[in-house]
């Protein structure tokens, strides 16, 4: 049987996902937050920035020098071919990028990515070695409906491919109407929802679903972070807007200082 790996011996990871937001002047932005993790908290949880696609190659080599690593935001699911604008895992990985959101709720409403298409972008992100962040999460009307459980552990069985573990897989919990909102879950709701996908990925999994990075998602500011952040099986946090200014990213961070 597998063991019960708490939250406290799993290292949390804050990344900032900046959809797409960005220039490179806002490379400035990555070395105010590298500077103001410093050495002692980054030894106590990951930082990770995920800028659009064009910013990758420098923001990594910008982070060579800072404690913290770059991500992307979506990749195609297969290594190379005709598929005009798309980029693949691989040219992510040779930019210096380690991870990859996948199954955002923002491309699964704006360009209609189904299940099956975020676990064949997660297959592909292992292929390339990154790290694959996928995103699961209700939308009002299923909250409103109280299918906000069968929703996400559907999500979550028809996204994750077999192969993932707690090395290269971390799942995001998103409520679609807690994104850009100001609005979040109560503790106890997302206390219920993230205790519901540890079971679920200890079941499959075993010790690698015990083990595997669950973060919360949503309208997470450096006022809510710390309540968001102390939550049992939440092991940090994806921030939209608040990752664009550095104070306010050091704020949620500092969360776990
Ligand atoms: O979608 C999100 C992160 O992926 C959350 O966005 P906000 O933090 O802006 O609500």
């Amino acid at each position: 049987m597998a063991s019960t790996a708490s939250s406290q011996t799993i290292k949390p990871i804050v990344a900032g996902n900046w959809k797409m937001n960005g220039a490179r002047a806002s490379l400035a932005t990555l070395a105010a937050i590298g500077e103001g993790v410093g050495s002692q908290l980054a030894s106590k949880v990951d930082v990770m920035i995920c800028p659009p696609a064009p910013l990758v190659f420098a923001a990594a080599t910008a982070c060579e020098k800072l404690p913290m690593t770059i991500g992307a935001q979506d990749c195609h699911a297969e290594e190379s071919g005709a598929h005009t604008g798309d980029t693949s895992a691989e040219m992510l990985a040779d930019c210096g990028a380690v991870a990859v959101i996948v199954g955002h709720s923002e491309r699964r409403a704006d360009h209609g990515e189904r299940d099956a298409d975020v676990k064949a972008k997660a297959e592909a992100a292992y292929r390339a070695g990154l790290v694959a962040i996928v995103c699961v999460g209700e939308t009002r009307a299923q909250r409103e409906a109280g299918e906000e459980i069968a929703v996400v552990s559907d999500q979550l069985a028809e996204s994750l491919p077999d192969a993932a573990t707690a090395a290269n897989t971390i799942v995001a919990y998103e409520p679609v109407w807690a994104i850009g909102t100001g609005l979040t879950p109560t503790a106890n709701d997302v206390a219920a929802m993230h205790k519901v996908m540890r079971d679920r990925l200890t079941a499959r999994f075993g010790n690698e679903g015990a083990s595997m990075r669950l973060l919360y998602g949503g309208s997470v500011k450096p006022g809510n972070a710390a309540e968001l952040m102390g939550i049992d099986h939440v092991n940090g946090a994806l921030v939209g807007g608040a990752s664009l200014k550095a104070e306010d990213f050091l704020g949620i961070i500092s969360a776990y200082a």
